[in-house]
């Protein structure tokens, strides 16, 4: 579904952001990116979804080369994805509900299906009674449950989460990670970038990334996770 071979990424001649990333996301995997801070874990996610493209090696997203993507292939790219990331805000001058609507309106979705599709996608995330309110009067973690249905209602194959509980308390974090468990689930292929430390104790398969290499990469088939 997704791989990287020999994938390296240069912000410039002395940044190598990512380094030689050979790795393969199989349907209906659950990964979490893990490492420190500069690590280049949002780069990788980056690519996937064509923000960055790679300087050398090859990547494939559902068999397209991302690295030989004219621009007018993102959009197509991205049908298939859904994006957490932190740069992409809520428009506060929308309700939730427009806000969850707006990707099903870019691709052309009649109003009255995406305004099902999108108060389904709040029922999913626990945020149905807030359909109506504005973005600013909700927690910080009810917003970051606004920003995963908005990601998730075009039924996308993969979710792309950069830090989805950054900033959050452990119970709104909680919550945040049983919707993103829950469309897992339901088949969806995940990649979770964190510093969560309870995230990665309760994961099955885990990444850590350092200075933008694969420095340990490990996966429990059992429940629970672990080593
Ligand atoms: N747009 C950019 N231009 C130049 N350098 C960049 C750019 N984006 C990231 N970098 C550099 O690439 C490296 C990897 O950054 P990246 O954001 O991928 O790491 P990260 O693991 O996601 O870090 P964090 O946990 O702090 O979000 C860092 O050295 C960073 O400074």
């Amino acid at each position: 579904m997704i791989k990287f071979s020999q994938v390296s990424k240069q912000y410039d001649r002395t940044i190598f952001a990512l380094r030689d990333i050979t790795l393969t996301v199989n349907k209906g995997d659950l990964i979490f990116l893990a490492g420190p801070s500069g690590a280049g874990k949002s780069t990788l996610l980056k690519m996937i979804c064509g923000i960055e493209r790679p300087s050398s090696g090859t990547l494939t997203v559902n068999g397209q080369n991302v690295g030989k993507l004219k621009a007018s292939g993102i959009p197509y790219l991205r049908r298939n994805l859904g994006l957490i990331f932190q740069e992409q805000r809520l428009l506060l001058d929308r309700s939730v509900l427009a806000n969850v609507m707006l990707p099903l309106q870019v691709t052309g979705a009649q109003r009255v299906e995406a305004e099902r599709r999108s108060r389904a996608a709040l029922d999913k995330v626990g945020l149905i009674d807030k359909a109506l309110s504005l973005p600013q009067t909700l927690s910080g973690g009810e917003q970051q449950r606004v920003a995963i249905a908005r990601a998730i209602v075009n039924r996308p194959q993969i979710i792309l989460a950069d830090e989805p509980t950054a900033n959050l308390d452990r119970d709104n974090a909680d919550h945040v990670l049983s919707a993103l468990k829950s469309f897992h689930a339901a088949g969806v292929t995940c990649l979770i970038s964190t510093h969560d430390e309870q995230f990665l104790h309760s994961a099955n398969h885990v990444i850590f990334l350092d200075q933008g290499q694969i420095v340990d990469h490990w996966q429990n088939s059992s429940a629970g996770g672990g080593k």
